[in-house]
């Protein structure tokens, strides 16, 4: 593949950029009362208003040329495919044939996947259903209350996500906990919280191999045996998803309570996949085949619409537009609906850890700005804290806003403020506020001139802020599955156009190799070497203050 900064589409571009590169978007709204439909789009239940972008048709034209000509419609076609487009890796990207619902064939290797993606499904349901409907007992009899998932990064983040999103949906006695961090101190506040005789652990870990993960599981372990007294019940409060049969075994959960997928679901693409079980024993499977269900409409929105009509194209080439052509090196997720807290956390892992790369597959430099620094927090906590920075500062940060249209909170009052500040905080970061306007502001407060001169620097806003407003009819399982679908494929778009690998993550490696020899230094059972001397020195300041025990 032509490297990008060779193709004739990224010239045009640029060009284009050079011309219009201080237009603003009050002056394009004026100038055409049909921009907020023309530049809207609706996928299933979900909205994208993206006219507020700096962008015109010409801009667009030339978006979606650079689209084409870098080959995304191709390489569209691989992912459904099932090609190996994880080079590095030598691994398909599947993770949609989880949710392919029409159950059509997707071969690997000249084998359909689907008939063993759809058993490891209907093993989940039946697990999950008995787990809910309180058949699977506990060592004393008792019925699972709680469920403690034991995971990091894409074993932790996407499931914590949706079961968080989709709580309203959730089963009335189980209480989920999710424990990634190896501090001690969050798996001692869970187990503070759960008892033995009543809780599930599931174990995640595409490796099995995770230290984090590993060392959370064998505590949680010791810890029911030492309160159960019963190591034999481990086998009916332990099972675990993963890819890595030997490993579950040598860990000592039994392989029969093992859930299994495949090396070309990626970590972060993984919750469609058994990584989704504590999801599907929380919601159930008809809402878990929901979720998979929203996934594959915009799965098939993604594989089929033009380009210029797809949502996740569109919202993928206003990020290159900015970070390509305006040097905009960050990307908020702002969504005004406290079910998504964890929703800027997930997509932060989705993106960064895909595309955040300085070379592209074929191992060649990149060239050109890759990821945003991906950020963000529930939109209204986001305003009393950040969005100064968003309104007035140096900056620009272009904003995804992300609401329901309807609430299941039963506080109708409180999602009208919600929703009000939403459409104002889109509106402002578009229209601004002129020097003209505040000026007349702080007349009409009958200021003197002297005092109105001193604020006004302060009053002005530049305006001219791009954000993407998406809206779904209302948080449910099928409208999240579309969403998350919807960054997926964004993301990788944007990694075609940059010709990098969205599917390795090869940036993880080193710290973790590092780590490895630091923790037997710590631990004294190597002798610290090979370090810069500030490393050295906090390696034995940290042995001096421990006393070299690790304890
Ligand atoms: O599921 P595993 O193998 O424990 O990995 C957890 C996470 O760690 C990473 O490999 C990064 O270290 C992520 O890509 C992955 O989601």
């Amino acid at each position: 593949m032509a490297h990008l900064t060779t193709l004739p589409a990224w010239h045009a571009l640029h060009a284009h950029f050079d011309a219009v590169r201080d237009r603003q978007m009050r002056q394009l709204f004026e100038e055409d009362p049909s921009r907020a439909e023309r530049y809207s789009l609706s996928v299933g239940g979900l909205l994208l208003d993206y006219s507020k972008n700096r962008v015109d048709d010409e801009t667009l034209r030339c978006l979606f040329a650079l689209a084409a000509e870098a080959g995304v419609p191709a390489r569209i076609a691989a992912m459904f495919a099932g090609e190996r487009i994880n080079r590095t890796e030598d691994r398909a990207a599947l993770h949609v044939a989880l949710r392919n619902r029409a159950n059509t064939p997707v071969l690997q290797g000249g084998v359909d996947v689907m008939p063993a993606v759809n058993a490891v499904l209907d093993r989940m349901a039946r697990f999950a259903h008995a787990v809910r409907c309180g058949d699977w007992l506990g060592y004393t009899g008792q019925p699972v209350t709680d469920i403690v998932n034991i995971g990091i990064g894409g074993s932790d983040l996407g499931p914590q996500m949706v079961c968080k999103a989709l709580a309203p949906f959730g089963h009335p006695r189980l209480r989920m906990h999710f424990v990634s961090n190896v501090d001690g101190e969050q798996l001692r506040q869970t187990l503070d919280r759960v008892h033995p005789q009543s809780t599930l652990f599931v174990v995640e870990s595409k490796t099995f191999t995770t230290q984090e993960t590993l060392t959370n599981a064998l505590t949680a372990r010791e810890w029911f045996v030492a309160r159960s007294g019963e190591p034999a019940a481990v086998a009916r409060h332990f099972v675990a998803v993963s890819t890595n049969r030997q490993a579950v075994a040598a860990f000592g959960i039994d392989p029969d309570h093992m859930f299994e997928f495949w090396d070309w679901v990626g970590g972060r693409f993984s919750l469609w996949s058994a990584i989704g079980l504590p999801i599907m024993l929380y919601l159930g499977e008809a809402h878990f085949a929901a979720l998979l269900e929203g996934a594959h409409r915009m799965d098939e929105h993604f594989r089929h619409a033009p380009l210029d009509a797809n949502m996740p194209v569109i919202l993928a080439m206003l990020g290159v537009w900015y970070i390509n052509c305006y040097g905009g090196g960050s990307h908020v997720i702002a969504p005004y609906d406290q079910l998504l807290e964890r929703f800027p956390a997930f997509i932060q892992q989705l993106d960064m850890e895909s595309n955040g790369k300085s070379v592209t597959a074929d191992g060649a430099p990149v060239g050109v700005e890759t990821a945003p620094i991906i950020w963000g927090e529930t939109g209204i906590n986001g305003q009393h804290a950040f969005f100064q920075l968003l309104h007035q500062g140096t900056h620009i940060s272009p904003i995804d806003l992300i609401a329901s249209l309807r609430t299941r909170s039963g506080l109708a009052g409180h999602h009208d403020i919600l929703l009000a500040n939403l459409l104002a905080q889109a509106e402002a970061f578009m229209r601004g506020k002129t020097e003209a306007e505040a000026r007349m502001e702080l007349t009409a407060q009958g200021l003197d001139e002297a005092r109105v001169a001193a604020l006004l620097p302060h009053k002005v806003f530049g305006g001219n802020r791009p954000s993407n407003l998406l809206l779904l009819d209302a948080l449910t399982p099928h409208n999240l599955g579309s969403l998350v679908a919807l960054y997926e494929h964004k993301i990788f778009v944007q990694g075609v156009v940059w010709g990098v690998n969205s599917f390795d993550q090869w940036g993880v490696e080193l710290g973790k190799q590092l780590a490895r020899g630091i923790l037997a230094e710590l631990r004294g059972e190597a002798p610290p070497g090979g370090h810069d001397s500030s490393t050295a020195r906090l390696i034995r300041l940290i042995r001096r203050v421990r006393g070299g025990s690790g304890a």
